[in-house]
C-alpha cells in the first residue's frame, strides 16, 4: 500500500515538527511524499487546504503543538481536508484535540501513542505530589529572589508515608503512578468505570472505591483520566465540598477534567490545601489565581518532556504511519474506533 489507490505515491501531511526520531521519520520520507503546510493559523490552514495543497494526502501525522496552526480537528477542518485523508496519526497519549467522532464520521482512523507516555508523565505526578505535599513553592521562589526561605518562614510540609492517594482514572499511567506511590508508602485507592482484574489489582496494591468514597476519604487526588465529553469538569466545587479539608490535588490529565476557576476558590477557601499541576484548563494561559497561590506548585505541560520518552512517543507515532501507508491499518487505534 505504499503507493495510493491510483498506483501514484502516498502523500503524508505533516502537521508540526518531527524533533528526535529523524532517521523514521526520513524512512517515510523515502516511502511518501511528505508535504508541510506553509499556513500558520488556522484559518490560513483551511484555505491553503481548499486551495488543494494537500490534495492526495492519505494520512496525517500531527503533534500536541500543531493545535496553534489548525486548532481542533473538528468537522469543519475535516470538510477542508481532501477526502483522500483516511488515517490521522497523533502523537501523544492524550487525544481531545481531535474530534473522533467526527473522524469516524468521515470514515477517518486515529491513533495516539498510549503506552510510551506512562513512566514520563507518573514521574512528573510522583514529583507534584511530593513538591506539593512539601509546599515546596514559596521557597524555591524565595531562594531565587536571593531571600533564602523568605522573610516568613514556609509553612511546614507533610510526609506521603500513611496517606491515602486517591487516583482517578485507572489507565497506563495512573497504575504507574499508583506503583511508585506505594514506594513513598501511600496507600493507594482507585475509581475507574472498569475495575482491574484482581491479580492486577493485587500486583499494583490498589483497592478500587466507588467516586463518593474516594473524595470523601483520600488525603491527596491524583487525576489520571482522559478528557472527553463525560469527564469535562469531572471535579468542580461539589467534587470539592465532598473531600478532605486540606485534601492536596495533583493534576497531570488535562487542565479541564477539573473547573479551574472551582479550584482557585476552594484553594483560597483552604478545602483544598495544596495543588500540583502540570496541566491547565486554558493552556497556556494559566489562572492567576494559581500563579499568586504559594500553595500552588506548578510546572507548564511537561509530563512528557524527556529525550527518552519524547523519541519513544515519536517513534510510535511515526510506527502507525508506516502501518497506514503500507498496509492500510494503524498500531494503536484510539480505543473509540476499537470496534470498527
Ligand atoms: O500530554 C501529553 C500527552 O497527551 O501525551
Amino acid at each position: 500500500m505504499a503507493s495510493s489507490a491510483n498506483g501514484s505515491r502516498s502523500k503524508v501531511l505533516l502537521l508540526g515538527e518531527i524533533e528526535l526520531a529523524h532517521s523514521s521519520w526520513s524512512a517515510i520520507a523515502s516511502l511518501a511524499d511528505v508535504i508541510t503546510p506553509a499556513a500558520t493559523s488556522r484559518d490560513a490552514f483551511i484555505a491553503e487546504s481548499l486551495s488543494g495543497a494537500f490534495e492526495g494526502c492519505s494520512v496525517a501525522y500531527r503533534t500536541f503543538a500543531s493545535f496553534s496552526i489548525t486548532g481542533k480537528i473538528d468537522g469543519e477542518l475535516l470538510d477542508a481536508l481532501p477526502p483522500s485523508l483516511r488515517f490521522i496519526c497523533h502523537n501523544g497519549a492524550g487525544y481531545d484535540q481531535v474530534d473522533v467522532p467526527a473522524c469516524t464520521a468521515r470514515g477517518i482512523r486515529v491513533s495516539n501513542t498510549p503506552t510510551a507516555v506512562d513512566d514520563a508523565t507518573a514521574d512528573m505526578g510522583i514529583f507534584l505530589l511530593l513538591g506539593a505535599l512539601r509546599n515546596l513553592a514559596p521557597s524555591i521562589a524565595s531562594l531565587r529572589a536571593g531571600e533564602w526561605r523568605g522573610k516568613t518562614p514556609p509553612a511546614l510540609g507533610h510526609d506521603p508515608q500513611g496517606k491515602v492517594l486517591g487516583i482517578l482514572g485507572m489507565g497506563g499511567i495512573g497504575r504507574n503512578m499508583a506503583k511508585k506511590a506505594k514506594v513513598f508508602g501511600m496507600e493507594i485507592r482507585y475509581y475507574n468505570r472498569t475495575k482491574l482484574d484482581a491479580d492486577v489489582e493485587q500486583d499494583i496494591g490498589a483497592e478500587w472505591v466507588d467516586i463518593e468514597t474516594l473524595l470523601k476519604e483520600s488525603d491527596v487526588l491524583s487525576l489520571n483520566l482522559p478528557l472527553n465529553p463525560n469527564t469535562r469538569h469531572i471535579i468542580s466545587t461539589k467534587e470539592f465540598a465532598k473531600m478532605k479539608r486540606g485534601i492536596t490535588i495533583v493534576n497531570t490529565a488535562r487542565g479541564a477534567v477539573m473547573d479551574e476557576a472551582a479550584l482557585v476558590e476552594a484553594l483560597k477557601s483552604g478545602q483544598v490545601g495544596s495543588a500540583g499541576l502540570d496541566v491547565y484548563e486554558f493552556e497556556p494561559d494559566v489562572h492567576p489565581g494559581l500563579i499568586e497561590n504559594p500553595r500552588c506548585f506548578l510546572v507548564p505541560h511537561m509530563g512528557t518532556h524527556t529525550v527518552e520518552t519524547e523519541t519513544k512517543m515519536e517513534e510510535w507515532a511515526i510506527s502507525n504511519v508506516r502501518m497506514a501507508i503500507e498496509s492500510g491499518v494503524l498500531r494503536s487505534v484510539v480505543p473509540e474506533q476499537r470496534s470498527l
